[in-house]
């Protein structure tokens, strides 16, 4: 039986990739594709590298075009999801690409959104522990945030294992895909070429609540994140350098096989995290265009602390991917059908 999926935000990044993936998805038939301010335009006008559906018309976004279908995608900017994901029958699968229903705390919500909370759905990444048993036969998915995706990857089985203390410094690089296609002028051409920035330093990324929830969920105790992200001059990727002190228990020298072992058990069974080989480094290059998430880990024995880097494509496993791995848990459908685990290089 193949699913009807509509795809609201198609004109953006995050739709675009969607799409990209769901076009070679044996188990679903594409329907309508929303859009705001593309409405009336072919999809071919606004993404032309989809070949497959580029005579397909952009309609405007509404529950009732989007109504009817299987599963609805929400590709769409924040505060824009929890309206429309009401009108939709519990009998449809929405799965929502912002961040709308990806907290808990609503106060932690209104401090770093500063609207109301909507609500908080199961959380679109099957490989953190316990989410595979929430999204299993759910109609209402969060997709996380890039960052958190890269991140929470990285630094699970350490604070799983109880191998580091819980306070995390977390520094990442990402594509500028990640604002969107209608950021600003400091994401022209001219502006980031050859230059890299920070920004939201000192704790004010919207990212760190979400950071904050994941790992203290995985340690099972509270854990801080002090979290720079970084603008780098390239489309697509995040690199994530995450550091936390050793616990006195993991030997500082010599440490490094016992963390190994935590990553390589943590890791072996999940097809889309890839535990490089030792002296081997995650590169964003390397998983352009894939779902995979590259994990490397280093002991530093003199600053005693547990360095793990993770790269991922932002707009891949950042968002469509994990959006369409998550669809295909909901469903029950093999966990990576449609889904690429080689990149495209160079
Ligand atoms: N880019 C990324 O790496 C990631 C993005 N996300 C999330 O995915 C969502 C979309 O992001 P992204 O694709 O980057 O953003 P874009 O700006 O590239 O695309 C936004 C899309 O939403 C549509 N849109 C804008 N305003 C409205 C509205 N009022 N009603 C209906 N549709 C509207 C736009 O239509 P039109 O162009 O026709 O006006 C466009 O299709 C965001 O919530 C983002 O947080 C999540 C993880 C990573
Ligand atoms: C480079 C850049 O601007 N990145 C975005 C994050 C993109 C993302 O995945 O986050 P959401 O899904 O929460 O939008 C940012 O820092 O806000």
């Amino acid at each position: 039986m193949t699913l009807r999926v509509a795809v609201a935000g198609a004109s953006g990044y995050a739709g675009g990739e969607i799409l990209r993936l769901l076009a070679s998805h044996p188990g679903v038939d594409i329907g309508v594709l929303a859009a705001h301010s593309s409405a009336g335009l072919t999809l071919g006008q606004v993404q032309p590298q989809l070949t497959s559906l580029a005579g397909r018309t952009l309609t405007e976004t509404s529950a009732a075009a989007l109504g009817g279908h299987d599963i609805v995608f929400l590709a769409l900017p924040h505060g824009q999801s929890g309206a429309l994901a009401r009108e939709l029958g519990d009998d449809t699968l929405v799965i929502d690409c912002g961040a709308d229903f990806r907290l808990r705390d609503p106060v932690e919500w209104k401090r770093f959104y500063g609207t109301e909370h909507a609500g908080t759905w199961p959380y679109g990444l099957p490989e953190m522990p316990g989410a595979r048993d929430e999204l299993k036969g759910a109609n209402r998915v969060a997709v996380p945030g890039c960052y958190p995706t890269a991140v929470t990857l990285a630094l699970s089985p350490a604070h799983a294992a109880r191998l580091v203390e819980p306070e995390v410094v977390v520094v990442a690089a990402s594509g500028t895909s990640g604002a969107g296609r209608r950021a600003g002028p400091h994401l022209l051409g001219s502006e980031v070429m050859g230059s890299m920035t920070p920004y939201g330093v000192g704790g004010g990324h919207r990212h760190t609540p979400e950071l904050v929830q994941n790992l203290s969920l995985v340690a099972g105790e509270p854990v801080t994140v002090s979290f720079t992200p970084t603008l780098a001059p390239m489309p697509r990727g995040i690199l994530a350098t995450c550091s936390a002190r050793l616990r006195p228990h993991v030997a500082a020298d010599g440490g490094l096989d016992e963390v190994r072992e935590v990553f390589e058990a943590a890791y072996a069974d999940e097809p889309f995290v890839r535990l490089l080989p030792r002296g081997q480094w995650p590169s964003t290059g390397a998983v352009l265009g894939s779902n995979t998430v590259q994990v490397q880990v280093a002991v530093d024995p003199a600053a005693r602390r547990l360095v793990c880097v993770s790269a991922i494509d932002n707009l891949t496993k950042g968002t469509a991917g994990g959006a369409v791995q998550s669809m295909n848990v909901a469903l029950g459908l093999p966990e990576g059908l449609g889904l690429p685990m080689n990149g495209v290089a160079p």
